[in-house]
């Protein structure tokens, strides 16, 4: 079947008007024949089975009746005006509704003749009843075979009211199945269609519309999802590929004084085995003269400070300065604080230069910066201000990526002739499934092992009438020397009523928790930033015992003193915000706990985040659950990717199929990496089809 075929307009199929073609441009968004053969159905229904009215129960989906209209009168006024008919077989009478009330269609109803009504019923009172039914003379309707597995297909109010009925949808893609006759070309390779047990495409087609046997349908739409994902996947690698070999980095393949003097005489620890695997991903990217683009996921406290310090002395090794971006100044001087005690005993230089620091101390930086005396900086978005200027800048590490924008993190390296390499870091784990179609043009390393020795979190859930206990466990765990965080939503839409409910609680742990034996900081999203370093300094210091705060205190803040984490009106947050918050303590010796306050009234999804947080501490697990809960949408930019255009598959609940398709392309790919061979034809045929918008052909071919 030529493409070309495939995208005539729809208007051209007999029985499609330019009425009903509008209709299905608009609420369906099928254009062309291709559109109405990729329209696939929701579910399947059999035709051949009829209900009578008092079999009906109110749970019955989309049945189909056989009856008779024994009368039709008009309900309502104004907007509200419908047609109402009884309905009624030998076993009961019940209502067929229809929101529009043209005369015409009235007329048409032809009292006390055998129809056959199809729809979805509903129970009102003790009647039931199907709004805008598929209505069908029963004699029209015997003159069809019908089907066991007919198909069902989407369908909006809109179609309904209008008489775009299922029977209709049905009947156009009888005839154009009928028009195709039975040539979809193949896409898919031979072999891989063998190797994956994957039925043919033509076969796949026909049975997803019309199956001739569930077990035919089930193999059928495995095929057509494994296409769908296959050649996602096909899109991402060439991408990556691409990018590999059109964007040229520096190549470091120094492993000089620096980093082996700190790695045998400095490392205050022993890496865990997924830190090595990590580093060595990373040394192996920089060797090859390609640029190095790579997310660094690992959970909180993963240990990732150890890994972009060596990624830096890399850098150093081969004559190259590096920097190291995070989002906020507290966090900024943590790094700070952190690298600069692991170098203590080493002669590099690191400094730190954010927003406050002052301008004398800026030139000294600038100063360094450009004279290559200075080796590391750390900073904020300070950092990318015009006048800061690297003499040689080769490895940029960026702390949680969604806040620095692609085109901030460009202006770095303007002063480079090559672009440095750059090293994302997230504490943000991101299903493995997801991260697989998401990230294309991204290198993925997971450190997915924690340090030996932690202690687990122990985490549980509250009541808010159990206050008065969790409060005496509070003032138990500070006596033994602990500081607490206590944490409020803060949600856009109720901005006053959270704020209120935070000063109402700082109000009543004031009062709970008196000076002069116990003090208690507060930060929140509407306090100066100054204010807020100053509070949150206090609590750093051990200074105070209680931090009362909103999620400002989500990401990266290290308090090892603090081992006690109270989250209020728990149900309001999304478990991966959840866990970030957990992940504040648990940082030091001690036993850590977290405690989940809540109401009584839970819906079943914040049962199901709550508990999921008191069974597991493991962030790509928790990231799991997220991601089946709120579906890929939410999930941090998978709004813009073409993951949400997919219209089989679905890669949370396909992900084996996608792990499959997945390997398939890479395995197709380093056959024959242009995708020349003739067996490969289908492939390059769709490929050229999907990237023609785009010109990604321009660049393998
Ligand atoms: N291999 C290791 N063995 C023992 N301790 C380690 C190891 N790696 C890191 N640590 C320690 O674990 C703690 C957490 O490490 P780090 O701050 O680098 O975590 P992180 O991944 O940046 O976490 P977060 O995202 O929560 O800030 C630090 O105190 C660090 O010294």
């Amino acid at each position: 079947m030529p493409l070309n075929f495939l995208s005539t307009p729809i208007d051209y199929l007999g029985g499609v008007g330019p009425e009903r073609a509008k209709l299905l441009r608009s609420e369906l968004h099928v254009e062309t024949y291709g559109d109405l053969a990729n329209l696939f159905p929701n579910r399947y229904i059999d035709k051949t089975k009829y209900y009578k009215i008092n079999q009906l129960v109110p749970e019955s989906a989309q049945v189909q009746i056989v009856g008779k209209i024994v009368n039709v009168k008009t309900a309502g006024a104004g907007k509200a005006t419908r047609l109402v008919a009884t309905f009624a077989d030998e076993t009961g009478r019940m209502e067929l509704v229809w929101f529009r009330s043209q005369k015409h269609f009235r007329d048409s109803l032809k009292i006390n003749e055998p129809y056959v009504a199809f729809g979805k019923v509903q129970r009102y009172g003790s009647q039931y009843s199907i709004a805008h039914p598929d209505l069908e003379l029963l004699k029209d309707h015997k003159s069809r075979k019908q089907s066991a597995m007919t198909p069902v297909y989407p369908s909006t109010e809109m179609l309904a009211k209008r008489k775009v009925t299922n029977t209709y949808i049905v009947k156009c893609m009888r005839k154009l199945f009928s028009e195709i006759n039975g040539s979809f070309v193949e896409t898919l390779p031979e072999d891989m269609r063998a190797h994956y047990k994957l039925v043919g495409k033509n076969d796949a087609m026909v049975n997803a519309h019309f199956p001739s046997s569930p077990e035919m349908l089930r193999a059928s739409i495995y095929r057509l999802k494994f296409e769908e994902l296959f050649f996602i996947q096909m899109e991402l690698l060439l991408q990556n590929r691409i990018r590999k070999t059109k964007i040229k980095g520096y190549v470091f393949d120094l492993v000089g004084e620096k980093f082996t003097d700190f790695y045998n005489n400095h490392l205050p620890f022993q890496l865990t085995g997924a830190q090595k695997r990590v580093v060595k991903e990373i040394r192996a990217d920089m060797g090859t003269g390609a640029h190095m683009n790579r997310l660094l996921q690992g959970d909180v406290g993963s240990g990732k400070t150890i890994v972009a310090v060596l990624t830096a002395l890399l850098a150093l090794d081969n004559g190259f300065q590096a920097c190291i971006m995070a989002p906020t100044e507290i966090l900024a001087q943590q790094h700070y604080a952190g690298v600069s005690e692991l170098l203590e005993r080493t002669n590099i230089t690191v400094s730190i230069l954010t927003g406050s620091v002052k301008t004398k101390d800026r030139r000294v930086i600038h100063e360094g910066l450009e004279d290559g005396s200075l080796d590391i900086l750390i900073g904020t978005h300070a950092l990318i201000e015009d006048k800061v200027k690297f003499k040689n800048l080769g490895v940029a590490i960026v702390d949680e990526q969604h806040r620095f924008g692609v085109a901030q993190r460009a202006k770095l390296w303007k002063k480079n002739d090559l672009p440095p390499h750059v090293l994302v870091m997230t504490a943000t784990p991101i299903p493995r499934t997801l991260a697989m179609s998401l990230y294309g043009d991204l290198d993925i390393s997971v450190i997915d092992e924690l340090p030996p020795g932690r202690k687990e979190i122990k985490t549980v859930h509250r009541y808010d009438k159990n206050r008065l206990a969790v409060f005496k466990f509070i003032r138990d765990e500070i006596d033994l020397g602990r500081q607490v965080y206590m944490v409020y939503p803060l949600i856009e839409e109720s901005e006053t009523l959270d704020y209120k409910d935070l000063q109402d609680g700082y109000g009543s742990i004031v009062r709970e928790f008196p000076l002069p034996k116990y003090n208690v900081s507060i930060v929140h999203g509407r306090m100066k930033p100054e204010d807020k370093d100053y509070e949150m300094n206090r609590f750093v210091k051990g200074e105070t015992q209680i931090m009362v705060a909103t999620t400002v205190i989500e990401v990266g803040v290290n308090v090892p003193n603090a081992s006690v984490m109270i989250i209020e009106s728990a149900e309001r947050f999304g478990l991966s915000q959840l866990h970030q918050l957990r992940g504040r303590v648990g940082r030091g010796a001690e036993q850590s706990y977290c405690i989940l306050m809540t109401g009584h009234k839970l819906s079943n999804d914040s049962k199901t985040r709550l508990k999921t947080m008191v069974d597991t501490t493991d962030g790509f697990q928790i990231a799991e659950v997220d991601l089946k809960l709120r579906g890929p949408g939410d999930i941090m930019g998978t709004r813009q990717s073409g993951v949400m255009d997919l219209r089989l598959a679905d890669i949370v609940k396909d992900n084996q199929i996608l792990a499959l398709a997945r390997e398939a392309a890479q395995k197709l790919l380093a056959k024959d990496i242009k995708i020349e061979l003739p067996e490969h034809a289908g492939v390059k045929r769709v490929m050229t089809f999907l990237q023609n918008k785009k010109g990604l052909w321009k660049y393998i071919s």
